[in-house]
């Protein structure tokens, strides 16, 4: 019977980290004791940390980074923290996708901190009748810090369900061709509308990624040597070499050592070596947010400019170009085969594209 089989559907969860609800250090205070509560992102002993955290840097850090989001907050309607903005046209523009190749597949966004929460959107697929839950994270590279600490929190919600999904985890696509051709896209169409950066006469081009403290890597956490194979194979397809562009770690928190070498004291190094222009990247990630729109096109261009640069070019992250929406479908696709697709029937697909854009009209 087509109705009743139509309840067993395939749903496609885009999980990215998550962001305040508001620019305010009221609204900034639960997201970052939420964030840094968790023992995947400080691995500090847990009472030592708490003190560390609740009388130290929750009460300073709150104010402080209100500010920073108040200055990239997107207005309007449709605005809201670039994070969550950006992330929530990738799902839809990916359900989208979907149902134009006929594909009878529900997705959504949830954040792993903040809102729209992971337990709220579980539910609402739950109520829409999965089946079949793909976790795909908008993190193209591996980290315990972001995708484990994700992967974690869903076992935690479904661990409560008498009637659980089948259940497929994405764990990473730092180097899946369609990932860095879209990356690839994303610079050279800069390029086209704002010239080529000069790179026999010493320009340069940075891949900044988030960092992680060193001693994850020497724990045996696999970001490092990835975030190091999405920056080769995007600088071989861009055809630049290894002075040409080069991969930094940006975002330092704390006074431990992280991944080297760092952005700032980079660019700020290129500046004083009066470097004629700086084009700057952040390929690990996928939507702009409070890191690269802040952080790198604000903070970071003022110490190349202030060290003596020249020109400082900051390319946006993917967003929605159209590039990275095939690239997610089709990441999305790599790990979906094998799963039965319904319906089997016009009929069936013709209601399943009416729930389907009913449920986006309620989101
Ligand atoms: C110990 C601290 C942190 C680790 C480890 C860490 C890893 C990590 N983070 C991202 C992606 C994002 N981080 C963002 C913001 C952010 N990150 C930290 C700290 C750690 N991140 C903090 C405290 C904050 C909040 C802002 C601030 O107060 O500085 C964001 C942006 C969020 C937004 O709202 O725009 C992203 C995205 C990755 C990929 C990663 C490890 C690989
Ligand atoms: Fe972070
Ligand atoms: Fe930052």
């Amino acid at each position: 019977m087509a109705i009743a089989r139509q309840a067993l559907r395939t749903a496609v969860l885009l999980v990215n980290l998550g962001t305040p609800d508001a620019p305010t250090a009221a609204a900034v205070k639960p997201y970052l004791k939420q964030f840094l509560s968790d023992p995947r992102v400080v691995e500090i002993p847990k009472l030592i940390w708490w003190c560390i955290l609740n009388l130290i840097i929750l009460p300073i850090r709150s104010g402080a980074s209100a500010k920073k989001y108040a200055s990239i907050w997107l207005n309007g309607p449709d605005g809201g923290s670039p994070l969550l903005v950006y992330s929530k046209k990738q799902s839809q523009a990916l359900e989208q996708k979907f149902l134009a190749q006929g594909k009878d597949v529900l997705v959504d966004l949830a954040m792993r901190y903040g809102n729209p929460s992971l337990e709220s959107v579980l539910d609402r697929l739950q109520k829409a009748g999965m089946e079949r839950l793909l976790v795909l994270p908008l993190y193209p590279q591996y980290s315990a810090t972001t995708t484990a600490s994700t992967f974690d929190e869903i076992f935690r919600i479904i661990s409560k369900w008498r009637n659980q999904p089948e259940l497929r985890l994405v764990k990473h696509y730092h180097d899946h061709p369609e990932y860095i051709n879209a990356l690839k896209e994303q610079v050279e169409s800069y390029w086209q509308t704002n010239g080529r950066p000069d790179f026999a006469g010493g320009d340069k081009l940075l891949f900044s990624f988030h960092g992680v403290p060193k001693r994850t890597l020497d724990k045996g956490d696999p970001y490092h040597c990835e975030c190091h194979k999405t920056g080769r194979l995007l600088r071989e397809a861009l055809g630049l070499t290894s002075e040409q562009a080069m991969v930094t770690f940006q975002s330092r928190f704390g006074k431990a050592e992280w991944l080297k070498p760092y952005t700032a004291p980079t660019v700020k190094s290129l500046g004083e070596k009066k470097t004629k222009r700086l084009d700057i990247f952040c390929p690990g990630f996928p939507a702009d947010c409070l890191e690269t729109l802040e952080e790198i096109a604000m903070e970071v261009r003022d110490d190349f400019l202030t060290a003596g640069g020249g020109e400082y070019h900051y390319i946006s992250c993917l967003n929605t170009n159209p590039a990275w929406i095939s690239g997610l479908a089709e990441i999305a696709a790599d790990h979906l085969a094998g799963w039965p697709q319904l319906p089997e029937s016009p009929e069936a697909l013709a209601l399943s594209i009416q729930r389907a854009t009913e449920l986006a009209a309620k989101k």
